[in-house]
């Protein structure tokens, strides 16, 4: 651990997101570049352990070669007004739109709202996929699954309806859009557990809470499924592990979840990973923090001595 020189940041995000306001984590510099340890905060240290080991080595050892250069990106739209949500996709240049639904915030006509206003903004051509984050039992997921179907004029995929691997594998039986699996893996003892159940046509990978880049390329290549890589919304720098892991993936049939950045007030590179018309590059490596935006984002002490010790107590349980 001696060679590690973390730096806690604080970012503000654009909007509410999965109830987060402020981002925050550790950078940490080692031999061969950066790392971001960013665990959510109610995760304890057993659940933030792999996302140590990804910082680790991000900062500490070499990702695998690429196969590609470029990665296809949806936008990532949170639970907003249709306003605000043509504005996202618009803005964003991505042809494809990722959209928050089921926040327990807002109703499901606001959902099938939001979903209309963002096939508007895409045009025909365009993907749509929702996300529930688990918020749905196996029936309202059916149910709203087919207005959501109807107000996207066709989803490519809807993201954990339910909470559980059972609950996946009925939506699956019964409703006509694919299922991906996201928390069933990244919160799951075994991740290919989702297969063998039948339970998802599509697995969501993020590369934190797999154990980093060459731990969740395992997992693709174990899983069979059609793989979608997507960020925890890390800064540039924990970013560029999910691109890595995207550019190894051996295929990539559908658009990633990595257009994040633009999900933050600000970022700690000058030169943001930020989508340019729908596509990001594939890093060889973790840009480095810029000094000055270090110093702008620095946590405040409170903060900072609450990650640094969190970081200390996640280090000791090991990589
Ligand atoms: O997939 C995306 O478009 C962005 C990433 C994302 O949605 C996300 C980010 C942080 C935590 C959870 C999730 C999620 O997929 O539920
Ligand atoms: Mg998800």
């Amino acid at each position: 651990m001696h060679e590690i020189e973390p730096h806690v940041y604080a970012i503000r995000m654009r909007n509410r997101f999965r109830g987060i306001e402020v981002r925050e984590g550790v950078l940490l510099r080692g031999k061969t570049g950066w790392g971001e340890f960013c665990a959510f905060g109610n995760y304890s240290v057993a659940e933030s352990a792999p996302w140590f080991s990804c910082a680790y080595e991000s900062a500490m050892a070499d990702w695998p070669e690429p196969v590609r250069e470029r990665i296809p990106v949806n936008c990532t739209v949170p639970a907003v007004s249709p306003e605000r949500a043509y504005e996202i996709v618009t803005t964003s240049g991505c042809h494809t739109a990722k959209v928050k639904v089921a926040d327990p915030r807002s109703s499901i006509v606001e959902d099938c709202d939001r979903v209309a206003a963002v096939r508007d903004a895409l045009g025909g051509s365009g993907g749509i996929r929702v996300d529930a984050n688990g918020a749905w039992d196996v029936d309202d997921a059916v149910v709203a699954i087919g207005e959501l179907d109807r107000a996207a004029k066709g989803l490519e995929y809807v993201e954990q309806p339910c909470p559980s691997v059972e609950e996946l594998a009925a939506v699956r039986r019964k409703a006509d859009v694919r299922v991906a699996a996201d928390e069933s893996i990244r919160l799951a003892e075994d991740p290919l557990r989702v297969a063998v159940a039948g339970a998802a046509d599509v697995a969501v990978l993020k590369v934190a809470p797999l154990g980093g880049v060459h731990r969740a390329l395992r997992v693709a290549e174990a899983c069979g499924l059609p793989c979608v890589v997507s960020s925890a919304v890390e800064t540039s720098v924990g970013l560029a592990a999910g691109l890595a892991l995207a550019g190894a993936l051996p295929g990539l049939e559908f658009a990633c979840g990595l257009g994040t950045t633009s999900l933050l007030t600000g970022d700690v590179v000058p030169d943001s990973l930020s989508a340019v018309d729908g596509w990001l590059p594939v890093p060889r490596r973790a840009p480095a923090p810029d000094p000055a935006l270090l110093r702008r984002y620095a946590a405040d002490p409170a903060t900072g001595e609450r990650w640094l010790s969190r970081l200390s107590q996640v280090a000791a349980a090991g990589v």
